[in-house]
């Protein structure tokens, strides 16, 4: 097995250390634009194999796809990230060029690659990835709705003081501070209801903070996070390369499935060796779907931008 995780930075640096400690695959290639910075963290990732026991190779390439060459699967982390203040969709213009232009390298070099994309707008940029590599649908995966998920698990669990493991929640729609949208209706705590259990105050603040969670992060930090989101990649990887067939919810081409078709929007996929096999319907009550077609609206008004780049 062969992955390559292409942007060294913050969030593919650190889903490439999860990759290689959770021993995914016996080849780890890190790619990045700037010169020597994936040849460093790889040789600085290596260096922990002895303290933490794993046999992963890690190897670094500054913009040599060759190295990449014969990848199972690739996770798309390079572009730029956001900064306080700003919206993920601001980041288009910059990220668009860069994805269509890894994701046509990486297609030349590893023609049987799964795609994971990351970099944001990130429902955006993995319709940009479907259209400019004409890939087969299933190997075009957009990772948001893990880490969204994670992190409504993460705001329940302090609501409730739950151990965020026993949480159950899926977060759909666009990975986006008003598009996503977390399905506290599904919710439970080991089975049962957290509706039952939170005041309709508390699942409002809950569904909000989760929202956001990404924009608060950045405001803290002074740039977007990295230790979920690389977390929540390597789990998409993970279920890939291992066949788990985990029910994820991710960014993927719809075509008629939750009213919707022609656009990549999240959903709850079973994900397996073949990238993602089949959507789950989780039968939206009419404000659901009402909330996942404006979702679809905004999200299909930012791919209209592409043709404008
Ligand atoms: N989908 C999601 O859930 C999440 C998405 N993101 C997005 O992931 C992206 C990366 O974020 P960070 O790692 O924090 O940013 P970063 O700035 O730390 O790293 C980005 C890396 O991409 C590299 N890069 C730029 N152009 C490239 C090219 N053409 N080829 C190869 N590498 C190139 C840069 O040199 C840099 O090292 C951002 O767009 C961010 O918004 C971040 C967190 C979660
Ligand atoms: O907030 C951002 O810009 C980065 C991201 O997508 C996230 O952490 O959810």
């Amino acid at each position: 097995m062969k992955i390559t995780v292409v942007g060294a930075g913050a969030v593919g640096a650190t889903t490439a250390d999860n990759i290689a400690r959770k021993e995914l695959c016996e080849e780890l290639v890190l790619l990045d634009i700037k010169e020597g910075i994936a040849e460093g963290k790889a040789q600085d990732m290596t260096q922990t194999a002895a303290l933490l026991g794993f046999d992963t190779r890690i190897t670094g390439s500054t913009n040599d796809y060759a190295k990449t060459a014969g990848s199972d699967v690739v996770v798309i982390t390079s572009g730029l990230p956001r900064k306080p203040g700003m919206t993920r969709e601001e980041l288009i213009g910059v990220n668009a060029g860069i994805v269509k232009g890894v994701a046509e390298n990486i297609l030349r070099y590893s023609p049987d690659a799964i795609i994971i994309v990351v970099s944001n707008p990130m429902d955006t940029m993995t319709y940009l990835a479907l259209q400019s590599t004409g890939l087969p649908k299933n190997r075009i995966i957009g990772m948001g709705g893990a880490l969204d998920s994670a992190r409504f698990k993460y705001q329940l669990s302090q609501h409730l003081g739950a151990s965020p493991a026993d949480l159950n929640a899926t977060v759909i729609g666009g990975h986006g501070d008003t598009t996503m949208i977390p399905l506290i209706r599904y919710a439970t705590w080991n089975s049962i209801p957290v509706t039952e259990l939170l005041s309709a105050e508390a699942q409002q603040q809950i569904v909000a903070d989760t929202m956001v969670g990404g924009a608060t992060l950045t405001k803290l930090i002074g740039t977007s996070a990295w230790y979920a989101p690389g977390a929540a990649a390597a789990s998409v990887v993970e279920s890939i390369v291992r066949d788990e067939k985990k029910l994820i919810p991710s960014c993927v081409l719809l075509e008629g499935e939750y009213g919707q078709k022609d656009i990549c929007l999240g959903v709850p996929v079973v994900i397996g060796k073949s990238g993602w096999e089949k959507i789950i319907d989780y039968k939206l009550n009419a404000e659901e779907q009402a909330l996942f077609n404006k979702s679809a609206d905004a999200v299909r008004s930012m791919n209209d931008v592409l043709k404008t780049l």
